[in-house]
């Protein structure tokens, strides 16, 4: 359609009757359309969507197609107007606009005569406030509604793509049950639950879901949103008395995506009427994606009937981070980055900052922000002195198993190692150091440490000691490899 311009441009001033004498004409080039869009749009959608659609008059170039509800209207000017319009001008080359309207008494047809100004409110198809219709961006599509129902669908980070996501074993089978539900036609499991602890990457799953479907099953409608947003539109729609629009555009979506559920634990209208949409997107085997920070059977106050409809699908737990994938996803970023990031940085983020991948980001950023601003290279000193503070968050008091741990995962040994009686030198060395760094980390004494490192004798740790400041003294990236670990484990 040519834009809202031309859909507003319709008079609705005066009255006016479907020109005389062409209604039998009007009728056939109207089935014809309505042949031809049930032909490209598929059985279901005209079904749903196309289907009760009745023409309500003609004046001169300016065409009316009415439907029921105020939501349909939104929905259907917004994903068929441009498919209607040309089809319409193709049917018969004067009809320059064609405009959806309600008509919520079924009184227009296309014999009837309806005059335009008997009908009901009249709403121009929505654009993005470009001029453009997006039709397939679900945001845009449930921003539509002027009622009460307008911003449905959250908009959607052009940045949480499946591309963008690093894929490790704490996440991997959320990734693939993400994928699998975006790239299936029919619907793998319902729901999809997706659950983990906070900023480990559930909200870019569901935005991957999203970007996914928009762009290879356009036709599906999707919609995004936080449970404290369903709420917030469920507290409008009582408030607006519209419960009725709200109900028929959450049945009737082919794909609902909640994140956050557990912000409705405990709310009782809204959890009431969440699960009433549940059931009837369940029913119609309509595809449904929640997250949560707990698992079902964890979310402590979720009605017993809800956990239960919960964990019918699959349930897919988000693990906390392990060091691979933090690396993973900071030279994922770090390539986008305008600076070069050495990989000692990024290295010595991903042990610092294991809390969870949005702080991982922050750190990054900083770094980034902070570099270009004083145009100096980064190294992992300056690093450290401006992440000071996240850093100290991140903190814990060191202990010696910690660091067997950092340095067995530094130098690709096996954790056991540490305390083995082997003492090959890829072994051995490892070993010293550690004990070097338990030393210099804790307060241990020792014996202590040794008892630490299979029953060893003090002697030995002393000796490790000796023997990793010697190599230090006259190796720098030796040296450099012993101060990253120091930096990783520090408090
Ligand atoms: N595997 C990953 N690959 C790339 N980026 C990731 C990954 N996991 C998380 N992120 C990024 O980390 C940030 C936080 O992720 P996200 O918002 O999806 O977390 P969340 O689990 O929804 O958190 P919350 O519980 O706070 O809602 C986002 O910027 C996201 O892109």
């Amino acid at each position: 359609m040519g834009g809202r311009d031309e859909l507003n441009s319709m008079s609705t001033g005066g009255k006016a009757m479907i020109e005389a004498g062409s209604d039998s004409l009007l009728n056939a080039q109207w089935a014809r359309v309505r042949g031809r869009l049930r032909a490209e749009f598929g059985e279901a959608t005209f079904r749903s969507w196309l289907k009760p659609l009745t023409l309500a008059g003609r004046r001169g170039q300016d065409l009316r197609v009415a439907v029921p509800s105020r939501f349909m209207r939104d929905w259907v000017a917004t994903h068929y107007a441009d498919r209607i319009k040309a089809l319409w001008t193709s049917e018969c080359p004067e009809i320059r606009s064609v405009e959806v309207i309600v008509d919520a008494n079924g009184t227009a047809t296309a014999s009837g005569g309806l005059e335009f100004d008997d009908l009901p409110a009249t709403e121009s198809a929505p654009d993005d406030g470009n001029g453009a219709k997006t039709e397939s961006d679900p945001a845009a599509v449930l921003g539509a509604d002027q009622e009460g129902l307008a911003g449905v669908s959250a908009t959607l980070d052009p940045r949480l793509t499946f591309d963008n996501f690093v894929v490790g074993k704490s996440n991997e089978l959320a990734h693939a049950a993400a994928i699998r539900v975006a790239e299936s036609d029919s619907v793998p499991f319902n729901p999809l639950f997706l659950y983990g602890g906070v900023g480990l990457g559930k909200t870019h799953l569901m935005h991957a879901i999203a970007h996914h479907i928009k762009k290879k099953q356009p036709q599906k409608r999707v919609i995004y949103l936080s449970a404290e947003k369903f709420m917030y539109q469920f507290i409008r729609a009582l408030r607006n008395k519209n419960t009725m629009a709200f109900k028929e555009l959450f049945r009737s979506v082919d794909v609902l995506m909640v994140d956050d559920v557990q912000f409705i634990i405990g709310k009782e209208s809204t959890q009431e009427e969440f699960f009433h949409t549940f059931n009837a997107l369940f029913d119609q085997n309509k595809q449904v994606v929640l997250s949560a920070d707990k698992s079902p059977s964890d979310l402590q106050g979720l009605e017993e009937r809800m956990r239960t409809r919960f964990g019918w699908g699959l349930v897919a737990d988000i693990h906390p981070t392990t060091y691979e994938l933090r690396l993973g996803i900071l030279q994922a970023k770090a390539e986008q980055a305008p600076i070069e990031i050495p990989g000692k940085v990024l290295e010595f983020l991903a042990h610092r900052i294991s809390s969870n991948v949005r702080e991982l980001e922050g750190a990054l950023t900083r770094i980034i922000a902070h570099a270009t601003l004083v145009g100096r290279p980064v190294s992992v000193d300056s690093a450290q002195e401006l992440l000071k503070d996240l850093l100290r968050a991140n903190d814990r008091s060191v202990t010696i198993e910690e660091i067997q741990r950092r340095v067995a995962e530094h130098y690709n040994i096996k954790l056991a190692d540490m305390s083995s009686p082997r003492r090959a030198r890829q072994v051995s060395r490892p070993r010293q150091i550690a004990m070097y760094l338990a030393k210099q980390l804790t307060t241990k004494s020792l014996p202590d440490i040794g008892r630490g490192f299979g029953g060893r004798d003090h002697t030995t740790v002393m000796h490790a000691v000796k023997k990793v400041e010697e190599l230090a003294a006259g190796d720098i990236s030796f040296a450099e490899d012993i101060d990253l670990l120091r930096r990783m484990l520090e408090g």
